[in-house]
């Protein structure tokens, strides 16, 4: 095997905004397809993974509270060492446009990485995080104001499936600015079937065109079709879920007893929050396809 120095890697964050109603085995398997992506490439490191339940807000239909999702999301992913919850988004009174979700992220990892350089000058680690594993690094000793301290924090980059891809194109739902930001200031990666639509999708839009080494389109082999709605499904007809869903997330649902023909008529007839907000705005994505 090639030597090579795990430094020299860029390091990523990756984050999956999205419902989560509930959270299913197919929703932790991204998480993992990206990172062997990542790291077979040999450029990236990824160091951790954030799951961030939307909002209350949102709006979508069958959606229910924001604090069993993110209680549910939690106990999924209890026995993972490197994803975790964040329910800041979910605490948000309003529903916030995923960028800003995205920019809320990286700024908390540029703050911390503020606040260790302002620590300890010596020696320097990227990001603040304690290397609890490797203790016997040779990390260079410098100087903390020789080495700049935004070069070293990691990027954060959307985690996503092929139908979010897709949803960019849907008129009224994404800004413009919003999707250019996304490609181009942190990065996108999009798990995908093979022989899917996501690669023409990307051809026919100039912007994702145009920022197309930014979008990392990640093949899944062992193809898997939970969904959440499908999960919901087999709840209201009393049918089991086992093995589509961790089965601590399983007890939960069926202690709660949180799926049924009610929570699935909430918020019907309610507009989604992001067309809601989008749809008097005349900078929203109706023209990425040109
Ligand atoms: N089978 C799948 N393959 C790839 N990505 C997926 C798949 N299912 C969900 N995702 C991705 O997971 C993220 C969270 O999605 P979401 O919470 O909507 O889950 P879901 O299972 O699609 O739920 P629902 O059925 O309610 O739409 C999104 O980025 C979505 O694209
Ligand atoms: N303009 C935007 O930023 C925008 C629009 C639509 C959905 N989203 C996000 O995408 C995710 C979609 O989740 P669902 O597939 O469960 O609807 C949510 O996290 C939602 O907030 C963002
Ligand atoms: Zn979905």
């Amino acid at each position: 095997m090639a030597m090579e120095d795990p430094d020299r890697k860029t390091e990523v964050v990756l984050l999956a905004c999205g419902s989560f109603n509930p959270i299913t085995n197919m929703h932790l398997r991204l998480f993992e397809l990206a990172k062997d992506y990542f790291h077979e490439t040999g450029k990236y490191k990824v160091i951790k993974g954030i799951i961030s339940p939307v909002g209350d807000a949102y709006k979508k239909k069958g959606l229910i509270s924001a604090n069993h999702r993110v209680t549910m999301a939690k106990l999924a992913t209890e026995n993972s060492d490197w994803v975790e919850v964040d329910d800041w988004e979910s605490c948000q009174n309003e529903w916030l446009e995923t960028l800003k979700v995205l920019r809320y992220h990286h700024q908390k990892l540029l703050s911390a990485d503020v606040t260790n350089s302002l620590q300890d000058a010596v020696p320097i680690t990227k990001l603040g995080r304690k290397r609890k594993q490797e203790p016997n690094r040779h990390e260079p000793i410098k100087k903390k104001n020789q080495s700049p301290v935004v070069k070293s924090v990691p990027q954060v980059k959307l985690l996503c499936g092929s139908d979010m891809l897709e949803s960019f194109g849907i008129p009224n739902l994404w800004k413009l600015e919003d999707i250019t930001e996304i490609v181009e200031k942190h990065g996108l990666v999009c798990i995908s079937r093979a022989g899917n639509n996501a690669q023409k999708f990307i051809y026919e839009s100039d912007i994702l065109w145009r920022h197309k080494n930014n979008i990392h389109l990640v093949e899944e082999w062992i193809t898997n079709d939970i969904s959440s709605t499908k999960i919901r499904r087999a709840l209201r007809r009393g049918q089991s879920i086992r093995y589509l869903v961790p089965d601590v997330v399983r007890a939960y649902i069926e202690k709660n007893r949180l799926y049924s023909p009610e929570s699935e008529d909430r918020n019907a007839g309610v507009v989604l929050a992001p067309l809601q907000k989008h749809a008097s705005d005349p900078r929203s994505s109706q023209a990425l396809n040109n």
